[in-house]
């Protein structure tokens, strides 16, 4: 198995040196070369099996055999014994053809528990095969942020630097990424948004002096085995309500389109998936692009959804790979584009192509606290907000199939906004209880990539220690 650069000027790669590499030398993003496919069958087979046996069977041909199968087996089952629910990614079923995949089960409460807890044993253990180091460096709006930093603290081959933009995310997250005491955790508050957070990252991978200085991995879902390890639950989601035999829809809040991609890459091994609907809220220019085929930045609002605050959504550039017959001058073209005038326009054919796989709606803050509250009053259901807005889309597009929407996030991540929508402040579970209370510990840093990049030298261990020049 080999990767290869949505922009096609990056080396193709093995698995552990995408897993290392984050974002391609070329500014791309990498996709394997081509989808491992399972048949009807195959699929058929995966009934019954635990998340850890069925992540095995969907993730082994990711590999490329470069991993030792048992400890690969080792690590997913390691990954998945930190989630709170025996199922992992339990099924909760809220109207009569409509379902929520709770992916909020793992330790910080939200999705990217699922991919963080494989990707940082799987760095780990590449780089200590090697006898090599990483300074890992990532942007977040909130979650991303919190979970790596604790698949990631104390870990002693790896540095972790994490951008949030300032005032911007919620308590609970903020808390989160800032009271770990781990000594290779280095948290810094960005003045600015999300996108200038990851502006910043990206800039530090296309800085290839200062990449390659300090070792730098990326974290973000740029970094293919962060998408890799979500596919997972849309087998398992589907097979819960019949796959192969029934093809089942799924919703999913998005913001840099890397969990509904994850969807797209399933049903391209073969998952009959009958539509994947991006949800956002009102920082919709993924809603925009479907309808008008021109993908247009426009400033960031900040609503109560917090974590889906981008416009610069990362992962439409492999999509755009896709729909372009994987024609990397076309994405180059398109990229070049957005870094000159802020928007491209996707022409006629490819978009064709992304309508026939993908739908789009939009909730607005009033209609996601009215979601909130009438779930909550018809089924005893509490959603987060980002959860809410996956439903609210989902219902405008409900039909014959059975739809399963994605719950990103545990509501007591955003108590404000859900006791506002409902009357009720959920609580955090016992091992978080005293999370407020715990010391904060981060820097805040102007949004500039080069007093950014001195902050990270200076403080990374492998260039104090010598380890990488
Ligand atoms: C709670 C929550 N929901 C949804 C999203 C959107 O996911 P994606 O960026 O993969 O589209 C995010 C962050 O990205 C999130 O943290
Ligand atoms: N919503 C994310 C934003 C970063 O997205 P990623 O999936 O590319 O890491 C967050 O909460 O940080």
């Amino acid at each position: 198995m080999k990767y290869v650069s949505t922009r096609g000027e990056a080396p193709v790669l093995g698995f552990s040196d995408a897993l290392l590499a984050g974002l391609a030398r070329d500014g791309g993003l990498y996709l394997p070369q081509e989808f491992p496919t399972f048949s009807p069958d195959e699929i058929r087979a995966l009934r019954g099996k635990s998340y850890a046996d069925v992540a095995i069977c969907v993730l082994t041909p990711f590999t490329g055999g470069e991993i030792p199968q048992a400890d690969f087996e080792r690590m997913i089952r390691d990954a998945y014994a930190t989630f709170r629910h025996a199922a992992v990614c339990p099924l909760t079923q809220t109207g009569a053809n409509e379902f929520v995949l709770e992916l909020f089960h793992g330790p910080t409460l939200a999705f990217k528990d699922v991919a963080m807890q494989l990707l940082a044993r799987l760095m780990d253990y590449v780089l200590a095969e090697r006898g090599e180091r990483a300074t890992i460096v990532g942007a977040t709006s909130g979650d991303t942020g919190g979970a790596a930093i604790e698949a990631f603290a104390g870990r002693d081959r790896t540095d972790i630097f994490i951008l949030f933009p300032h005032g911007r995310v919620s308590p609970v997250q903020q808390r989160q990424m800032t009271s770990s005491t781990a000594a290779n955790v280095h948290t810094l508050s960005v003045e600015g948004n999300f996108d200038d957070c990851q502006a910043l990252v990206k800039g530090m991978f296309n800085d290839l002096k200062f990449r390659d200085a300090l070792s730098l991995s990326g974290v973000n879902s740029i970094n293919w085995a962060r998408i890799m390890p979500q596919v997972v639950y849309y087998f398992t989601a589907a097979l819960s309500l019949g796959a192969p035999d029934r093809p089942v829809s799924f919703t999913v809040p998005t913001g840099n389109f890397g969990d509904i991609f994850a969807g797209y890459v399933a049903k391209r091994m073969g998952l009959p998936i009958d539509r994947l609907i991006a949800a956002t809220n009102d920082n919709d220019i993924l809603y925009r692009t479907l309808q008008s085929g021109a993908y247009e930045t426009r400033g960031v609002v900040q609503t109560t959804s917090p974590s889906m605050d981008i416009q610069v959504s990362s992962n439409f550039e492999r999509l755009l790979f896709e729909a372009h017959g994987r024609d990397a001058a076309a994405v180059r073209r398109l990229m070049d584009g957005l870094k000159q005038s802020g928007r491209f326009v996707v022409a006629e054919a490819p978009l064709q192509r992304i309508r026939a796989e993908f739908g789009a709606g939009r909730s607005t803050m009033p209609e996601t606290a009215e979601i909130i509250r009438s779930v909550l009053e018809a089924d005893g259901y509490l959603l987060d907000p980002h959860s809410a807005i996956g439903v609210k889309v989902a219902r405008d597009h409900a039909d014959a199939a059975p739809m399963v929407v994605l719950a990103t996030a545990h509501p007591a991540k955003f108590p404000e906004a859900v006791a506002k929508a409902s009357g009720i402040t959920p609580q955090l579970p016992a091992w978080l209880a005293d999370l407020m209370e715990r010391k904060e510990n981060y820097t805040v840093l102007p949004n500039d990539l080069k007093i950014v990049e001195d902050h990270i030298s200076r403080n990374s261990r492998a260039v104090r220690e010598g380890v990488v020049q």
